[in-house]
């Protein structure tokens, strides 16, 4: 469990995060997710003791980070996959983190192996990893000490399509049993695939937050093209269906599609297009909330 409190940090008098609450439960994987500068890193950082809160608190299964005795054993980070020393071997890496966690040498090869930079990879200098080759290794050294809470900054940054595929198994099979996911990327699409929570932050504040089927549901509504619009304009009329134009040509039809189909046919409008509206998925609603104005505090599953 992560536990968020009215968490804000100002560098001055900016403010980078203000006023962030948020809860990640066992068994969830919850995508964190905003524009740049919203305030992610610096609120993982927050959550991990790295960087010190003007104000709020947050706790890792119920103690404050730096209260954690041997943290790596419950808690796996990853927070910069660029900052490991690029004078060691991926294996030699690897095994500091084992002897500092206090985990057996033999889980080195088993993460080299999970991560796959098992044989030559784990022989190379860090320095010479590719981004993505660098992910994996952070993965690896997160995951060491086999422990129940995972905080993944961008971690498929990096990562080529058969990467970003293998990691959205590893985290969702992570979660299915019994781990706590706190993942933050700009990968839509990825984590939309993998999220069962989002919390989505856009000028240091929470934009809104909740499950992915309360944040993605349509509004409601039906979409519906014509080959004529007048004739469906018409037909919706004559069927007393409310409704509204959109200035692409289509309708915007407060009724569900099957009613909106059989308005349609009795006056013999020809349909284009017919399906549920709002199905823009993740892209959709992160726009939505990120782009413009800085919002106003939300409530909990609620879109500003
Ligand atoms: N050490 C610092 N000193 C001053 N301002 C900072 C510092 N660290 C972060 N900030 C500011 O705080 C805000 C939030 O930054 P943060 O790195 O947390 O955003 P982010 O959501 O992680 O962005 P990105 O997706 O680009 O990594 C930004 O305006 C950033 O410039």
């Amino acid at each position: 469990m992560i536990s968020v409190e009215r968490l804000t940090k100002r560098y001055g008098d900016v403010p980078a995060v203000e006023d962030v609450s948020f809860h990640c439960a066992p068994g969830t994987v919850t995508g964190f997710l905003g524009p740049n500068g919203a305030g992610k890193s610096t609120t993982m950082r927050m959550i991990c003791g790295l960087t010190r809160a003007s104000s709020g608190s947050a706790t890792v299964k119920g103690v404050p980070y730096g209260r954690i005795a041997n943290p790596g054993r419950h808690v796996g980070v990853l927070l910069d996959a660029a900052a490991q020393h690029s004078g060691r071997t991926g294996r030699e890496t690897l095994a500091l983190t084992a002897q500092i966690t206090g985990i057996g040498q033999d889980r080195v090869g088993r993460m080299l192996d999970l991560v796959g930079l098992a044989g030559k990879p784990a022989r190379r200098r860090v320095g010479g990893y590719s981004l993505g080759m660098r992910q994996r290794l952070g993965i690896a050294q997160a995951l060491i000490g086999d422990p129940s809470v995972l905080i993944l900054d961008e971690p498929a940054n990096g990562l080529d399509p058969e990467g970003i595929f293998w990691m959205r198994g590893l985290l969702r099979d992570f979660a299915d049993r019994g781990g706590t996911v706190l993942l933050s990327s700009h990968l839509l699409r990825e984590v939309e695939a993998v999220a069962d929570r989002f919390v989505v932050i856009a000028g240091g504040r929470i934009a809104a937050q909740g499950s992915k089927e309360d944040l993605l549901a349509a509004p409601g509504g039906t979409l519906a093209r014509g080959l004529d619009r007048s004739a469906l304009d018409a037909a919706l009329a004559a069927a007393g269906l409310r409704f509204q134009s959109k200035p692409d040509g289509s309708f915007l039809v407060d009724a569900p599609a099957e009613a909106v189909g059989r308005a349609a046919a009795a006056a013999g409008a020809v349909l284009l297009e017919l399906g549920q509206a709002g199905g823009g998925g993740l892209e959709e609603l992160f726009l939505n909330l990120t782009t413009g104005a800085r919002p106003e505090p939300a409530r909990e599953g609620v879109l500003q």
